[in-house]
Order: structure tokens, then C-alpha cells, then sequence
């Protein structure tokens, strides 16, 4: 029987290791690390208020402070207009260069499309999809505000090693699947618990020929089965998004897990015979293959969120769209992730298709994925490329919200029930 080899080490060990300075880490221990960077959104007012009861003036390192009014934004009452008017000032008088107003759009992908999120790095947020910072090989992890205010005041929080489980993806994917429907699929085997403060390593020759968008749609819905952080190694296609972002690739620390490091278990899927998934109300995890809710009536479609809003999700609905309208009385709702995707969908056509076909486009960021607008009346139902479906997420508590892929909803909004994607082809032709 071979022993382990003590030395090897996941990306998680490794990665804890860097930001506290401590070796030999294993899964368990709980360490003081400083991370690099501290994302908070809309709600940095609560650190605000905090800072101003302890009576408090200094930061450790302002440069390591990310602010994004992402998820209330524009503000829709005067409570709201308070809280972005008090974080624009706190950060004007602190001296915070990574401020980011109502027009950026949602925190994750604005801190990853301005350089922010390097491989290696320790990135703490206060929003659990921070999991998604594993997509360009950092550790992301989501905290609440108190953590928050402690890192802006001391640069330090105390975290768990998490045990690694690795994540196997291989097979071509049919025609009309993306990573979305891989992810719904995993969320439904393995359940909302399945992965509870473990470090998910995304792996196999699918992951590995995926595009940054997709691992980021791998890294975000990770967080749906409890993961504390997710990660898909760095290769040229990381660095050439990072590349596009500005950074320096020498200003880089790539961490790569070692062959031969432990893990609690390894997790294998073949998605040569994936159809489309569905996630049905009211839980992330009660997936079903897209023929099983086939023909369910919608109200509204929304194109959305930071799992699935980025420049190439908007381009695949539009594909699926073009030539198209959205059905009577299906309201489609479509909310770029950020201002940059914005701009570019709008450079390329992208947006005057979705236009055409009866679009709602609004302002980047949360948008109807946080509630704020888009808001379903009692009795109606949604098909939402969201990561959650929690009961009364996105207006009455007696709506129903159904998830899918971009590919998915473009194809429900036409036809103004849930269909599966591969019936609809495009004029170029078959889906991707
Ligand atoms: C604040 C809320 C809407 C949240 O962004 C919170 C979170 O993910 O931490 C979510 O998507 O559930
Ligand atoms: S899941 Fe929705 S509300 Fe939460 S951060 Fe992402 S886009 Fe915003």
C-alpha cells in the first residue's frame, strides 16, 4: 500500500499557506491569513457603521478595499440613495481606488475583468458567490461584513483549511448544453450539502477546454453545494483573459496542486449524454433534465446574474434569438453582468438582436437576481439563468422560479414555456 506523499499539497493548503505565511497545513487546522483583497458591495455601509461605533479611522492597506454598489443599484428609495452616498463618501475620505459606482455592475465580474482577482491570491467578499475568484485560480471565499470590517481594520480573518474534493469533467457535451446545465446536474447528484467547506478542484478535459466565462459559471454555482472556495487550475487561457485585464503575467503567483496530494474523494461526470437541466422552485439542488418540465407555462424569462450574464452567455441567447420574438405575454428581462459587457454586446450587435426579438435590457448588475426590479406578482412563474430559486428571491412569495442555461431561457422565451434549446436552431444552424 503506498503512502500518501505528506508533502503534496492541494491548491487549498497551498494557497492558505501563501496567505499566512504557514507551511505543512492540513485540512482542519485553522490559521490567521491576509488576504489580498476584500470585496463588499452595496451593503458596505453595515462596515461603514461599524467602523464609525468603534471609533475607527484607519485602514490596514486601502488597496486591498474593493467597493461595488452592485445589487440595489440604480438605488430605487432613499434608504438605498443613502447607503450608496455614504459608501461614495467613505471611500472618497479613505482614499479606496477600487470604488466601483451603480453603472459597473455585479462585484464579481467587475473585479475580475479590472485585474483585481489573480491566480494565488486570497480574495474575501462579502457575497457567497466569491467562489467564482476560482476561476482565474484564486482562492474566493464569501464572509459576512463583521469579517470584512475586521480584515479593512487589522488585514488579517482566522480560516479552516477545507478538505479538497476533485472534480472530474469529461466527455463532449451534445449540441444545446453549456457548463450551466454541468453544474445544475452536479447540484442535483450530489445535493445543496454536497460539498460543505471543501475546496472544489475543477479538472478533466472538459473543464480544461472550457473559456474563463464557463469556469466562472463552474466556480459560482459551486457555492450551491456548500463549497468554501472553487478552483480551476490556471492555464493560456487564464493568462490571456488576465492579459486583456492589464496584468502583468510576472506580477504572477500561479498555484497548482500537487500530483499525489490527498483528497477527501474524487467526483467523476461524462457529459457525452447531458441533456439541459432544470432546476425546479424551490431549491437549487431539485434538478431535472429539461424534458421533465417541458411545456411549463411562463410569465417571465430573465437573462441574468453573475453565473450567467457575461458577454458569451448574452451572445448565446442571442444566437438562439435571432430571427425570433419572444412569445406574447413572456416578459424577457435581460441584465449584463457589467458595464464593459454591456458596451461590448452592444459593439457587436448582440444587444439590438435581443432588442429586436423583445428584450428588456436593463442597467448592469443585479437586477431582478437581488430583487430589485423585475419582481414576479403571486401565481407567476420565471425561468432564470440565476444560480437560486429560493421561494419569494425574486418578488411574491407565491411565484415559482425555475433555473437553466442562457441557451435554455432565450429558447423558453419564444416560445413562452420551458423548452429544451435543441429544438430551436438558429438560421447559421445547429446550436453549439
Ligand atoms: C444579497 C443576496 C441577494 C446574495 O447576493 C447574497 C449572497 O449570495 O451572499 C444572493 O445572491 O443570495
Ligand atoms: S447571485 Fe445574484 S444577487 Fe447574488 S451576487 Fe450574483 S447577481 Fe448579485
Amino acid at each position: 500500500m503506498s503512502h500518501p506523499d505528506e508533502t503534496a499539497r492541494t491548491f487549498a493548503q497551498k494557497a492558505i499557506e501563501r496567505a499566512s505565511g504557514e507551511t505543512g497545513l492540513r485540512p482542519g487546522q485553522i490559521v490567521d491569513a491576509y488576504p489580498d483583497l476584500y470585496m463588499s458591495h452595496t451593503a458596505s455601509w453595515r462596515c461603514i457603521r461599524t467602523l464609525e461605533k468603534m471609533g475607527v479611522e484607519t485602514l490596514y492597506d486601502v488597496d486591498r478595499v474593493a467597493m461595488v454598489m452592485d445589487h440595489l443599484s440604480p438605488a430605487m428609495t432613499a434608504k438605498t440613495a443613502a447607503d450608496h452616498a455614504l459608501c461614495r463618501d467613505f471611500a472618497r475620505r479613505m482614499g479606496v481606488k477600487h470604488f466601483f459606482d451603480v453603472n459597473a455592475g455585479i462585484a464579481h465580474i467587475v473585479l475580475m475583468e479590472n485585474g483585481l482577482v489573480r491566480p494565488g491570491e486570497f480574495i474575501i467578499g462579502t457575497d457567497s458567490h466569491s467562489t467564482i475568484y476560482g476561476a482565474l485560480g484564486a482562492f474566493g471565499t464569501g464572509v459576512g461584513f463583521s469579517e470584512i470590517t475586521a480584515a479593512w481594520v487589522t488585514g488579517r480573518l482566522w480560516v479552516k483549511v477545507p478538505e479538497s474534493v476533485r472534480i472530474e469533467i469529461d466527455g463532449e457535451l451534445p449540441p444545446g448544453t453549456y457548463a450551466k446545465d454541468v453544474m445544475l446536474k452536479l447540484i442535483g447528484d450530489l445535493g445543496a450539502d454536497g460539498l460543505t467547506y471543501c475546496s472544489a478542484e475543477f479538472g478533466g478535459a472538459y473543464t480544461e477546454a472550457l473559456s474563463v466565462s464557463e469556469r466562472m459559471t463552474f466556480c459560482n454555482l459551486a457555492m450551491e453545494m456548500g463549497a468554501k472556495n472553487a478552483y480551476v487550475a490556471p492555464d493560456e487561457t487564464t493568462l490571456r483573459y488576465l492579459d486583456d485585464t492589464g496584468v502583468d503575467r510576472g506580477e504572477l503567483t500561479v498555484l497548482l496542486p500537487d500530483a499525489g496530494a490527498v483528497y477527501q474523494r474524487t467526483v467523476r461526470l461524462d457529459g457525452s449524454s447531458l441533456s439541459p437541466q432544470i432546476a425546479v422552485p424551490h431549491t437549487v439542488d431539485n434538478v431535472v433534465p429539461v424534458e421533465e418540465v417541458a411545456g411549463t407555462r411562463l410569465d417571465q424569462v430573465f437573462i441574468g446574474s453573475c453565473a450567467n450574464a457575461k458577454y458569451d452567455d448574452l451572445a448565446i441567447a442571442a444566437e438562439v434569438l435571432a430571427g425570433n420574438r419572444v412569445s406574447d405575454g413572456v416578459r424577457l428581462i435581460v441584465t449584463p453582468a457589467s458595464g464593459k459587457i454591456m458596451t461590448r454586446a452592444s459593439e457587436t450587435g448582440v444587444l439590438a438582436t435581443l432588442i429586436n426579438a423583445g428584450a428588456m435590457i436593463t442597467n448592469p448588475g443585479c437586477g431582478a437576481c437581488a430583487g430589485n426590479g423585475g419582481a414576479m406578482a403571486d401565481g407567476e412563474t420565471t425561468l432564470s439563468t440565476a444560480n437560486r430559486n429560493f421561494q419569494g428571491r425574486m418578488g411574491s412569495y407565491e411565484s415559482r422560479i425555475y433555473l437553466s442555461s442562457p441557451a435554455t431561457a432565450a429558447a423558453s422565451a419564444i416560445r413562452g414555456v420551458i423548452t429544451d434549446p435543441r429544438e430551436v436552431l438558429t438560421p447559421a444552424g445547429a446550436m453549439r
